[in-house]
């Protein structure tokens, strides 16, 4: 048994950040900041421009020191064991460097050599992951943005990270582009079973892809959200029906156990309302019981919005 092993910390969470701080000129840039990425899961640090998230990363992936607090990796203290917890991590922090001259494939090789990495066979999976097979014969000079990214996080994949931090991974794509990254993320995290954590100033970014949100501002934890697809049965939903009867529908939300009637607009016929989601199929069979016709139901999107808006005081964030 390796030394290390043994003062290995148990925990089912890939990281934890301990009550970490970063304080520059005695002012707390990064501020006691405590939540934990299990396995497999994509989190999203989120937070407006000068919340602290390139910090909180820089000290995550060692690239500067913390002043306060640890960060667990895989078990393995920061503080302690320095290069066992930074083994289980990859990341592209700023933009990754590249010999332009040299294809991607010579790039990857190459990367693999200095850091004395051999396994055979894993440049071919980790350019399938991020779908670079078709360019990996072409000099880097001649890739685009998007596919210089997904050659960082192939390279960053080389050794098996346990967990990959990506910051700002879409900033300056194209719609098109960021879709593709966000598809090749969620593979990633399929394929490999890995974690990612993933800072963004952009909400709607963090929802789409994000099993939780990580919410900081001021270098301060606001909270943790779950998010999509990760939404637990035992969370509210607020929900929009368009019905035929207005009246009847208030009716029944009125006298169904659970749920609560947020609005009610007669002239465009729709309801309002908030419920546990385990709920909500019985209340779409009262509905049919009372004879209400329904034409459409769809989950509030605007409430994560405005949830966000208020865990940050209204502070811009897009
Ligand atoms: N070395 C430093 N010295 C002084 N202040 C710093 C230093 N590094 C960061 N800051 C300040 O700390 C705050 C957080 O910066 P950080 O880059 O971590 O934020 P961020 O959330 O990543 O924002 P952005 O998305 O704009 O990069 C900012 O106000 C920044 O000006």
């Amino acid at each position: 048994m390796n030394q290390e092993t043994t003062v290995q910390h148990h925990s089912a969470a890939v990281l934890q950040m301990k009550g970490v701080s970063k304080i520059i000129k005695g002012k707390a840039i990064v501020d006691k900041l405590s939540f934990e990425i299990r396995k497999g899961e994509i989190v999203g640090l989120l937070g407006p421009n000068g919340a602290g998230k390139t910090t909180t990363i820089r000290m995550m992936t060692g690239l500067i020191k913390m002043s306060e607090g640890d960060v667990i990796v895989n078990g393995y203290s920061m503080r302690e064991h320095f290069n066992s917890a930074i083994a289980h991590i990859g990341a592209i922090i700023e933009n990754p460097e590249f010999y332009p001259y040299m294809t991607g494939l010579e790039n990857l090789r190459q990367y693999q050599r200095m850091t004395d990495q051999l396994e055979p066979g894993r440049i071919d999976e980790v350019v399938r992951l991020v779908g670079l097979q078709d360019a990996m014969n072409k000099k880097v000079k001649a890739y685009s943005l998007g596919m210089r990214q997904r050659l960082g996080i192939a390279q960053a994949l080389l050794h098996r990270p346990k967990l990959l931090i990506l910051d700002e991974p879409t900033n300056g794509l194209d719609p098109a582009g960021i879709r593709e990254m966000r598809e090749y993320m969620r593979t990633i995290a399929e394929v490999e079973g890995i974690s990612i954590l993933i800072s963004s100033h952009m909400l709607a970014e963090i929802e789409q892809i994000c099993h939780r949100a990580v919410v900081i501002q001021n270098g301060r934890l606001i909270t943790v959200s779950e998010l999509g697809t990760a939404r637990r049965t035992d969370e509210h939903v607020i929900l929009t029906l368009r019905v035929d009867s207005v009246e009847a529908a208030v009716v029944v939300a009125e006298q169904q156990e659970g749920v609560e009637l947020m609005e009610a607009e007669p002239e465009i016929r729709q309801i309002r309302v908030k419920m546990m989601d385990s709920r909500v199929p019985d209340f779409v069979k009262a509905l049919g019981a009372r004879g209400v016709g329904l034409y459409r139901i769809s989950e509030d999107k605007q409430s994560l919005e405005e949830e966000f808006l208020k865990w940050t005081g209204g502070n811009q964030i897009a």
